[in-house]
């Protein structure tokens, strides 16, 4: 068929009998069909129908744009790389082989930008082999960009990859759509080459792919022409002569080209693949059970109390703290020490999971990693493992413990979370002198944690809140959400400690839990006359009813910190 869909070389039948070839991993810059196309040898099987097409992944053109920007480190379980990086392939070209850490667990490879290598201006056009009549070549355009980045593939308790930025370049020196026009991504081939191969003439595959512009322009087809798709497939084509036909309720309409009959509906057309509304076709994957929802509606009340945006760290240096807990009546926590204790009913606790979602890291004592076994991960809609990419809106779990005596196993929940790809591994807060057992270190590694050991203790031989705050935002961590248990609550609301709290939203469930739990409770704060104080009072406080629980939200003024231990251990003065 020419451009116009009339019969042209290479769609008709001649047979060599060969079937479709045997099957490489196609590689990032494979040449298939576009203006810069050479041969096609040894093109894998396709595995990508029209379905891919017309399901396409989740914000697929928001992701092609993250993709190609790569403002911000991006982070994706292997299947969503999987998923979107063959939409992308266009723009990046491999520059030399993965390189594999020590470990073999971390594998690392670079890309640069297409635009980034040479320009090319063959000499001439020369012969090809298989006697086909030359192609004309073109001038390559290229030295023109020199944005690079790298993708680090980490494999062992959870697997995944993180994409970053390398070199100095900021930005490309051109738009997405500039690369989408001189090189077509390997997906859109594969898509076209596959259609062909089940009998389709590539000027009707053309058409059909081109049903719908807005998801065709979102897979970077703004540019795909007929032309694409018979390189796409050609070599498919010169080894199978039969008779190609054009997709069913499409006709032949001279001048026109391929065109949908009168009345038949896109569906009719697509016959083999108008299951393709049908959801376990998609590609959007089902929500794992335990999802929580926290509707928009109900969020507006915590928004004063969540971490800044931006700025993402205040001046002084420490991440934005948030204290957050579960209490009864009576101020317990739990109903005996060590048990763990359900208090907040499913409003708040979707609320937890939203404000989970809001902070980068969740801080517990040793005490409730032993007593809960907790999952510390996110589970609402729309975050990493829940409906959203990678490990998006999922918190580091930091857990203190100086002593080392948090007994992980791969049983754990935290682990067994991370393994699920629904949670981030762990991080130990320890002190030195008590070295964690090879084994558990080596685990905690090999789940994605580690440990950070702090030589930094307060008088009564606890690690300093200071010092603990400062390691995180070293780490990089913004913000901060406290959960417990009792001794990190009671500890962090001492006057020394309270003015690194930025913000506290504590869930009151309608129970007595009676004398016998953990309880939060402060230690006493008197003025300098001996008087006593109230411990903590807090400002800006917010009283919001959440199903049969009230939730209390409050902050705390810098100036609570001013309060220091008189020598007998009584504080000489507090602000409320
Ligand atoms: N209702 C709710 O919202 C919540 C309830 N809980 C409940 O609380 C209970 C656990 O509370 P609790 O027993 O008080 O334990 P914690 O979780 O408060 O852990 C306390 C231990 O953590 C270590 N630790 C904490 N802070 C420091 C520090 N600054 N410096 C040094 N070590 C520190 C110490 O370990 P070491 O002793 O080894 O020195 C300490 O004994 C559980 O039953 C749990 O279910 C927990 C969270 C929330
Ligand atoms: N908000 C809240 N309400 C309760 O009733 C609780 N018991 C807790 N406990 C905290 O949540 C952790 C459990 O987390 P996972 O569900 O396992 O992820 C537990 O360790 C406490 O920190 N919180």
């Amino acid at each position: 068929m020419a451009d116009d869909g009339s019969p042209s070389q290479g769609e008709g039948p001649s047979g060599s009998g060969l079937g479709p070839m045997n099957m490489n991993l196609p590689s990032t810059d494979s040449g298939e069909g576009n203006p810069e196309s050479e041969g096609q040898d040894q093109l894998p099987l396709p595995t990508r129908t029209l379905r891919d097409l017309l399901n396409p992944p989740r914000d697929l053109a928001r992701m092609r744009q993250r993709l190609f920007e790569v403002k911000d480190k991006i982070e994706l379980q292997v299947d969503e790389f999987e998923r979107y990086w063959p939409y992308i392939d266009n723009v990046w070209v491999r520059q030399h082989k993965a390189g594999t850490d020590k470990s073999g667990r971390v594998i690392t490879d670079y890309y640069a930008c297409r635009l980034q290598r040479p320009t090319y201006t063959p000499k001439s056009d020369t012969p090809r082999r298989d006697g086909q009549p030359t192609r004309k070549k073109q001038i390559r355009e290229g030295g023109t960009c020199q944005m690079r980045l790298k993708t680090i593939r980490y494999e062992g308790g959870y697997s995944g990859y993180t994409i970053v930025k390398v070199g100095d370049e900021t930005q490309h020196t051109h738009d997405l759509e500039h690369i989408d026009k001189i090189k077509r991504t390997s997906v859109l081939m594969e898509i076209a080459r596959s259609e062909v191969m089940k009998g389709y003439m590539p000027a009707s595959v053309f058409t059909v792919m081109n049903e719908d512009m807005e998801k065709l322009i979102a897979a970077g087809g703004r540019y795909l022409n007929r032309n694409d798709v018979r390189n796409a497939s050609q070599h498919w084509r010169q080894n199978h002569r039969e008779e190609l036909r054009v997709h069913e309720g499409y006709k032949y309409d001279h001048g026109n080209g391929i065109v949908r009959h009168d009345g038949a509906t896109q569906t009719t057309q697509l016959n083999g693949d108008t299951q393709m509304v049908d959801p376990a076709l998609t590609n959007i994957p089902p929500l794992p059970p335990g999802t929580l929802r926290f509707p928009e509606s109900g969020r507006a009340f915590l928004e004063p109390y969540l971490p800044p945006t931006e700025p993402a760290v205040d001046e002084s240096g420490f991440p934005h703290v948030t204290l957050t807990y579960a209490t009864s009546m009576d101020s317990s926590l739990t109903l005996a020490p060590g048990m763990q204790t359900i208090l907040s009913g499913p409003e708040t606790k979707a609320m937890t999971h939203y404000l989970r979602s809001k902070h980068d890291a969740i801080v517990i004592g040793v005490g409730t990693a032993a007593a809960d076994d907790p999952a510390l991960n996110c589970r609402l809609e729309g975050v990493g493992g829940f409906g959203g990419l990678g490990w998006e809106g999922q918190p580091r779990p930091v857990i203190i413990d100086p002593g080392a005596r948090w007994m992980i196993t791969p049983q754990s929940r935290v682990l067994q979370t991370v393994a699920a790809g629904k949670g981030r591994g762990p991080w130990v807060i320890m002190a030195p002198g008590f070295a964690m057992d090879p084994m558990r270190l080596e685990l905690l590694k090999y789940y994605g944690g580690k440990y950070l050991g702090l030589t930094d203790f307060d008088k009564k031989w606890r690690l300093r809140w200071e010092a603990i705050l400062k390691a995180l935002a070293a780490e990089g961590i913004k913000s901060v959400m406290i959960e417990g248990g009792g001794m990190v609550i009671n500890d962090l609301l001492q006057p020394e400690n309270a003015g690194f709290i930025n913000s506290v939203i504590v869930t009151v469930a309608p129970t007595y839990l009676g004398k016998g739990g953990v309880g939060v409770s402060p230690a006493p704060v008197h003025d300098h006359t001996g008087r006593p104080q109230p411990a903590v009072k807090f400002q800006n406080v917010k009283w919001q009813p959440l199903g049969e629980d009230v939730v209390m939200c409050g902050k705390l003024q810098k100036q609570a910190i001013m309060a220091q231990p008189t020598a007998s251990g009584v504080n000489s003065q507090f602000e409320g």
